[in-house]
């Protein structure tokens, strides 16, 4: 850490060849340099207590930190890379970011969510709506509920920390939140909430636009396991949905249906079969009786057929030659996926 803040130092101050810091200078700097990787994640130096404090004279404040971080891009370079993702962005998810940044243009209240099945391109998006706002100078708050799902977005933090949301949320979370609101989405109101107050400070006509007049956007994919509600009953697992919200009334819902994934991953020799899946995925949900219940037909290929032992026959579906390459340290992370949840 000391080098990469003498480099950082040398870099920042290019006419000053022969940077000397002394060491209760470095050592100090370190210490800032932690305490903000702390605060980034809901902790703080003052948590250890048998860690040395950082004088924090000089130091930003986490906040500030944020607005400073964001300001710092290279507009020039993020017009570049925007333009080159727009040549390859589908029509579907053009319309997407168009829509969005029309918002973000004219600032005109947009709430949106981005509802798309597993790899359609919702990261994608992000990336590419990322880059666009930095690049005009303005800023993005790219936030996911786990610290493993922000190393997918640029830029991310996760929720808690960025928006100082607490982490065990509840009805005494905030004065003005509805006591019957399901846990899950106490945090969106609380956010919307929020932003009115503090935006409509400057001009009381923001009280009334979702979230005070920002583009906020979200995405997902509503069929994935729903929330767990502890105790709760069908009806509470569906009220904790975000779209059961009252804020879901203004919400714009933006739909992707091309599944990205396959089609970039697939050459001609498998054009038919990945469009087969490509079919499937989506069709599952789509016809429910009345009760929300269907019946699932997997296609032949995805079962396993081996009733004597079916989990070796899944690994070796898996980890094909797994006793050849296990002595290969890339295999696994080639083979390996991990999903996350932005
Ligand atoms: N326009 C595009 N051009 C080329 N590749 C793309 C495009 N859009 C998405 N992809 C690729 O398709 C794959 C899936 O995209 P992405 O991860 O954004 O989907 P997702 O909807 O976020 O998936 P998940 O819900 O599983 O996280 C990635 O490898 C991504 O790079």
């Amino acid at each position: 850490m000391t080098y990469e803040i003498i480099k950082v130092a040398k870099e920042t101050l290019e006419e000053l060849i022969d940077l000397r810091i002394g060491d209760d200078d470095l050592k100090n700097m370190c210490l800032i340099e932690i305490e903000m990787l702390l605060q980034e994640n809901g902790r703080s130096l003052t948590d250890f207590k048998s860690m040395p404090m950082a004088n924090t004279e000089d130091m930003p404040t986490f906040k500030k930190k944020i607005i400073v971080d964001e300001l710092n891009y290279n507009k020039d370079k993020r017009e570049k890379t925007h333009a080159d993702m727009l040549l390859m962005i589908a029509d579907e998810q053009r319309c997407v970011h168009d829509k969005i940044m029309e918002s973000v243009d004219f600032d005109d209240d947009g709430f949106f969510f981005i509802y798309g099945y597993s790899g359609t391109g919702k990261i994608f998006i992000w990336k590419t709506l990322s880059v666009a706002v930095r690049s005009k100078g303005l800023i993005v708050l790219n936030v996911a509920s786990s610290g493993i799902s922000t190393l997918l977005l640029p830029g991310g933090r996760t929720v808690h920390s960025t928006l100082t949301v607490p982490v065990e949320i509840n009805e005494a979370s905030s004065l003005k939140m509805e006591k019957d609101s399901p846990r899950q989405t106490w945090c969106m109101l609380q956010i919307d909430q929020s932003m009115h107050d503090i935006i409509s400070k400057n001009d009381p006509l923001y009280e009334f636009r979702p979230f005070g007049g920002m583009t906020v956007v979200l995405s997902g994919d509503f069929r994935h396991i729903l929330s767990v509600v502890r105790k709760g009953t069908r009806q509470d697992i569906v009220d904790a949905s975000i779209n059961s919200s009252k804020i879901w009334t203004y919400c714009n819902v933006l739909r992707l249906t091309v599944n990205m994934r396959l089609g970039a991953s697939s050459g001609p020799a498998e054009k038919e079969e990945t469009d087969n899946f490509g079919k499937w995925i989506p069709s599952i949900g789509e016809d429910n009786d009345e009760n929300g219940e269907m019946n699932v037909e997997i296609p032949e290929d995805l079962l396993i057929s081996d009733t004597t032992n079916p989990l070796m026959s899944l690994i070796d579906f898996v980890y094909p030659d797994l006793n050849d390459n296990i002595g290969d340290p890339l295999f696994f992370p080639r083979k390996g996926n991990t999903r996350t949840n932005a």
